[in-house]
């Protein structure tokens, strides 16, 4: 770089340095008014328990602000635009307005006071800074990118978009997404909020509230679409967001890979969850069973026979009789089913709508031991006329009238009969408690699921249900991942829809969603706004679904809008060039994806079973040393990581199993048995193109068999 254009570009950083000084010192005040604000509303007396509760509902929403603000430090401002008017806009992980009060001091001085000093990146104000293009400029001159380390201004680079000749301001060089992609992986995934590219940014803020899908080869930026759409969400969807943002991914080490990137936004409210969590703490999945047992248990059917199985419960036939005291008290069919629909139509869940059915059914025998006593005072009454020729009514009238209390009406028989006491004791009453249980028992999630596992049995031939029933839990054995959706469509069964539900889900690898798994999803969504990334080519054995409309038509009807991304930011063009006929194989409708890419052609070796171990490790180690700073992953198939797990840990590299290696990134791989990834289970080859598409530069297979 010449001294000159050195020495200008240096003006520049200094320039956009003293803004971004200004616009920290903003924020540090920001922070520390947010937290001497909740310093005094914690100290505030509180004297009644409505005065306790407002009191918290304040301190949680200042201590959410002071959590917002701080998680927004990192690389604060990160863009600038600047109109074709001389207008100049600075865009960053939040908005910050220069203060009302005009006597205190806002440390900037942009001389635009109506302005806000630097512009949410999801405010209306800042989609030219994704979306403006030479061809469509949007009234920009220039995009700047602003790249901070720390709170200093570490570069500054300019796009200019109206065609005009850069000036001694301008400082025209690599792009950010270049720099962006070319930084070495971390374990973690980054924000790519400062280098969105258009038809990702275009989806991120879309104003459709329904279901978005978003399909597309690996490395195509769908994780980084959902989660920046998670963060728009929260932003411009203010009802969504008060109930809250959900993000559902495939495993603990997928959503441990993204956990950075939306706190580094500022958003430190979202739930990040496996469909495990999602169905609570009391059920954990401790054992595995056969994919196809496991497939069995992901089918739609399998809500149906739950749902048959409840309401086979549900006083499915037959009278009621109840002993009372001394009397038994028998109730006709027709009251029964009138008190069970009364109580299904309820629709509470079957364990609450059971007190529903209780009370009714003590209504009706509370009737019924009304109308018997009324009929045994009138025999009564008839027998004793019959014997002494007196009508014991009138008599009793005629002595209440001789006693001065003649008010009672005349004629009417005193109502000895307490229909409220009686219908409370029965309601307490074990005997009456009893006899309801008999035809409408109180139900667990984990009993029924079971009831329902030996009914599947009981209904497959005879080779399948020995296959199964070893690894089935019908017989009482641990819980499996499979077994998870069922429980907790057994629970909203018996217990109604969960108690915590979200304003907008985001599932990510959704292709691996089985139909159970999909109503767990949905039950939790009662609004149906949700962002839904994935790619059916890289679909597990588990989930059966080939397409979108499969997978999302008995949950949402046609009702989802379909964007697809066509760029790959992370598979080398030479990475993607060998794996195209293994795509066309597994999704020959798909059209492969570009990549902006290029990288080594990708290697192959080959390694007889006994030298494995010793080849891995091998050429790990020479990656490792030609690159030392690069994140390097280690995939095989499940049943090699005991054999592998010594050279993983010696070498640094990071060993996953094919079957978790969905959603991961690296800088360069090591495929150990393709062969092997792809027999393992069915479905196969889609493992092994997952774990063929991982790395951001060099591949290399090592396939196993006799040299
Ligand atoms: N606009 C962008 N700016 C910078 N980096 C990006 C951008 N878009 C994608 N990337 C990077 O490309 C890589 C792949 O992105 P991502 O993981 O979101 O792809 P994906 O489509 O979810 O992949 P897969 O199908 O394998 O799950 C990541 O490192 C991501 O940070």
């Amino acid at each position: 770089m010449s001294q000159a254009i050195d020495t200008a570009v240096r003006r520049q950083v200094e320039s956009e340095q003293t803004h971004v000084s200004a616009l920290y010192e903003l924020i540090d005040k920001r922070i520390a008014e947010a937290q001497a604000q909740l310093a005094e509303v914690l100290k505030a007396p509180a004297d009644s328990a409505g005065e306790v509760y407002e009191r918290e509902v304040a301190a949680a929403r200042l201590a959410r602000e002071v959590r917002r603000l701080e998680g927004a430090d990192e690389g604060l401002v990160f863009g600038r635009i600047d109109g074709a008017d001389g207008t100049a806009l600075r865009i960053g992980r939040l908005g910050l307005h220069p203060d009302t009060d005009p006597d205190t001091d806002a440390g900037t001085d942009t001389g635009e006071d109506d302005l806000p000093l630097l512009v949410d990146w999801r405010a209306h104000a800042a989609r030219a800074f994704y979306e403006a293009t030479p061809i469509h400029p949007m009234g920009l001159r220039r995009r700047r990118h602003l790249r901070l380390e720390g709170r200093a201004v570490a570069a500054v680079s300019d796009e200019l978009l109206d065609g005009s000749e850069p000036t001694a301001d301008d400082v025209v060089g690599d792009g950010p997404l270049t720099e962006a992609l070319r930084a070495r992986r971390t374990g973690r995934m980054r924000t790519a909020v400062a280098t969105l590219q258009a038809e990702q940014d275009d989806i991120v803020r879309s104003p459709h509230r329904g279901v978005t899908v978003v399909q597309g080869g690996p490395g195509t930026g769908k994780t980084v679409v959902a989660l920046h759409r998670a963060a728009y969400v929260l932003y411009a969807f203010p009802r969504a967001a008060e109930r809250g943002v959900l993000v559902l991914g495939p495993n603990a080490r997928f959503l441990d890979y993204i956990s950075q990137v939306l706190p580094s936004l500022g958003e430190n409210d979202v739930v990040l969850a496996t469909s495990q969590e999602l169905a609570g703490a009391d059920v954990v999945p401790s054992a595995v069973e056969p994919l196809d047992t496991a497939r069995l248990k992901g089918g739609s059917a399998m809500a149906d026979g739950l749902a048959a199985l409840v309401r086979a419960r549900q006083a499915p036939g037959g009278d009621f009789t109840v002993r009372v005291g001394q009397e038994w008290v028998r109730l006709a069919d027709a009251d029964v089913a009138r008190a069970r629909d009364a109580a299904v139509a309820a629709g509470l869940g079957h364990n609450p709508g059971r007190q529903v059915f209780k009370e009714l059914l003590a209504d009706a025998v509370t009737d019924e031991l009304e109308r018997s006593a009324a009929e045994t005072m009138e025999r009564i009454d008839a027998e004793v006329a019959q014997l002494t020729g007196l009508d014991l009514d009138k008599a009793a009238a005629a002595d209440l009238r001789r006693l001065g209390l003649d008010d009672a009406p005349a004629g009417e028989p005193a109502d000895e009969f307490d229909a409220a006491a009686v219908r409370a004791n029965l309601l307490d009453d074990a005997h009456f408690d009893r006899a309801v249980e008999s035809l409408w028992p109180r139900l667990a999630p984990g009993q029924l699921v079971r009831a329902l596992l030996r009914q599947v049995l009981g209904e497959c031939a005879d080779d399948e249900r020995s296959r199964l029933l070893h690894t089935s839990n019908a017989d009482g054995q641990p819980w499996t991942d499979a077994d998870v959706p069922l429980l907790d469509e057994a629970a909203s069964l018996l217990e109604g829809p969960p108690e915590r539900t979200y304003g907008h889900v985001v599932v990510d690898e959704a292709q691996e969603l089985t139909a159970m798994q999909w109503r767990m999803v949905v039950r939790r969504c009662p609004a149906r706004s949700m962002t839904l990334v994935g790619d059916f080519a890289q679909a597990g054995p588990v989930s059966t679904a080939r397409d979108w409309e499969q997978a999302l038509t008995p949950h949402v009807g046609a009702r989802f809008t379909l964007h697809t991304l066509t760029v790959s930011y992370r598979t080398t063009e030479e990475i993607l060039a060998t794996t195209r006929h293994l795509l066309a194989r597994i999704a020959p409708g798909q059209t492969p994806s570009r990549s902006i890419r290029r990288g080594e052609a990708p290697r192959t070796r080959t390694a007889p079973p006994p030298a494995l171990a010793a080849t891995v490790a091998e050429e790990l180690r020479a990656q490792a040393a030609a690159h030392p700073d690069e994140l390097l992953g280690l995939i095989c198939a499940d049943t090699r990581l005991d054999e592998l797990t010594a050279v993983g840990t010696e070498t640094g590299a990071r060993l996953v199993p094919a079957s978790e290696a969905r959603g991961l990134e690296f800088d360069a791989v090591v495929v150990v048995g393709p062969e092997e990834i792809t027999a393992a289970r069915p479905g196969g080859e889609r493992d092994l193109y997952v774990a063929l598409t991982r790395a951001t530069k060099r591949l290399c297979t090592i396939a196993i068999r006799p040299v």
